[in-house]
């Protein structure tokens, strides 16, 4: 049996292989075939047809969230407006539909998105769609289907089609169990939320793809995401965005988790810069496949501390959520992000009073002119 023999060869070979070999020993999806609806036989016919030198073709699935209307933005500034395409199941508001092309995509309906990806030549997929961790407790059946099922579909279609491929993880990837404080790259997670276990599998299963058949998988950890023009979905760290606003519109806040939870936390923007950023990494620069990125961290008491040097009357009350609680007290206190600064340059720019000044003047400016109309 000579065929049987190469293959098992071959794959002893990609389950001994190191961990950022992704060269000689990587395998086309073509030559291995996992899934029943990946085409084999006539699989050039999707392969890459325009200059590698091109811009690529971007397609942001769950793009209406937290995250994605701004990384379409930036995205768009670097490789043109037409050549990043925003998904989502939600209709855009007007501003977002007059911005860049947007498209319906639900990550459940793999023949749509396979549609969408052969029709626009995507090369590049930023997967973004997703139930966050307070809600994913809220609803565990479409938790697992949007965020294990949904991803496997995503998988499937990047790797027949040669694309490369972001998936974000997150703090919430660490469990108890995990070292807290910092929380580095390579240890033990065991988290306790639909959510974290969902996010351990993708970036296993990434991971698995990417060395059984060269899948070009890339995954950042990030920390709890703080925006002032965007709404989070229903996470744990959402008090930190709430409290800007309610800050600025009410001066009272009353906060969902205890005034010493400390976590790790991130601006936008500099999350933003980080995806590009090792989306656009040469690949000989990963050592890894999924990394941490770090920013800064605090507790709520901290962070109303500081917004109250800017606004001395807003009033903090606790009011303590025991879902969220329970979560954030499982998930890192300070992330360990050395590999991600060494090998591809990573260094964030926001630390707390830069992320204080910026958010109050954002939703400061916002709320003055919303009182003008
Ligand atoms: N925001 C954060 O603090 C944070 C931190 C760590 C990781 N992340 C990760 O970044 C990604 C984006 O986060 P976000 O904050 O923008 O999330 P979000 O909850 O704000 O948005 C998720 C989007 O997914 C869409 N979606 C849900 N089901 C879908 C389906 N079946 N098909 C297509 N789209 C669907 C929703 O409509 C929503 O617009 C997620 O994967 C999240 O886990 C976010
Ligand atoms: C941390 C992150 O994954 C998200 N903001 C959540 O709290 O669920």
């Amino acid at each position: 049996m000579p065929v049987v023999r190469t293959v098992s060869k071959v794959v002893q070979q990609v389950l001994l292989a190191p961990a950022c070999s992704c060269g000689p020993l990587s395998l086309s999806v073509r030559s291995i075939s996992f899934s029943p609806r990946q085409v084999t036989s006539d699989a050039s016919f999707h392969s890459v047809s325009f200059s590698e030198t091109d811009h690529p073709r971007v397609l942001i699935t769950g793009g209406l969230g937290q995250l994605g209307v701004g990384l379409a933005k930036l995205l768009r500034k670097r490789f043109g407006k037409n050549n990043v395409i925003l998904s989502d199941i939600r209709k855009p508001p007007d501003h977002v539909f007059r911005s860049g092309p947007f498209i319906y995509s639900d990550i459940l309906d793999y023949k749509n998105l396979r549609e969408i990806v052969v029709n626009n030549r995507i090369t590049w997929l930023v997967h973004y769609s997703a139930l966050l961790s307070a809600v994913g407790e809220a609803n565990v059946t479409l938790a697992r289907n949007v965020n294990i099922t949904g991803l496997h579909n995503i998988l499937d279609i990047s790797a027949e089609h040669g694309l490369r491929l972001f998936v974000p993880s997150t703090i919430g990837a660490f469990g108890p169990t995990s070292p807290r404080n910092p929380t580095p790259d390579l240890c033990i997670q065991r988290p306790r939320t639909i959510y974290g276990v969902s996010k351990v599998h993708a970036e296993l299963m990434g991971e698995y793809y990417h060395h059984r058949n060269g899948l070009d998988f890339r995954c950042l950890r990030y920390p709890g995401i703080i925006s002032a023009d965007s709404q989070p979905g229903g996470g744990t760290t959402d008090y930190a965005v709430q409290i800007f606003h309610d800050a600025v519109k009410t001066g009272k806040f009353v906060c969902n988790l205890k005034p010493d939870t400390r976590l790790p936390m991130m601006f936008i923007d500099d999350c933003l810069r980080a995806t590009l950023e090792v989306m656009e990494a040469p690949a000989e620069a990963l050592s890894m496949r999924t990394y941490n990125i770090n920013a800064m961290s605090f507790t709520p008491e901290e962070l109303a501390r500081e917004v109250q040097k800017q606004l001395p009357d807003l009033q903090v009350t606790y009011e303590i959520d025991p879902v969220r609680q329970a979560i954030a007290d499982s998930w890192p206190m300070s992330f360990e992000d050395s590999n991600a600064r060494k090998d591809w340059g990573w260094k964030h720019e926001y630390d707390l009073p830069e992320l204080i000044q910026t958010m109050l003047n954002f939703i400061g400016s916002d709320s003055r002119i919303a009182h003008a109309n």
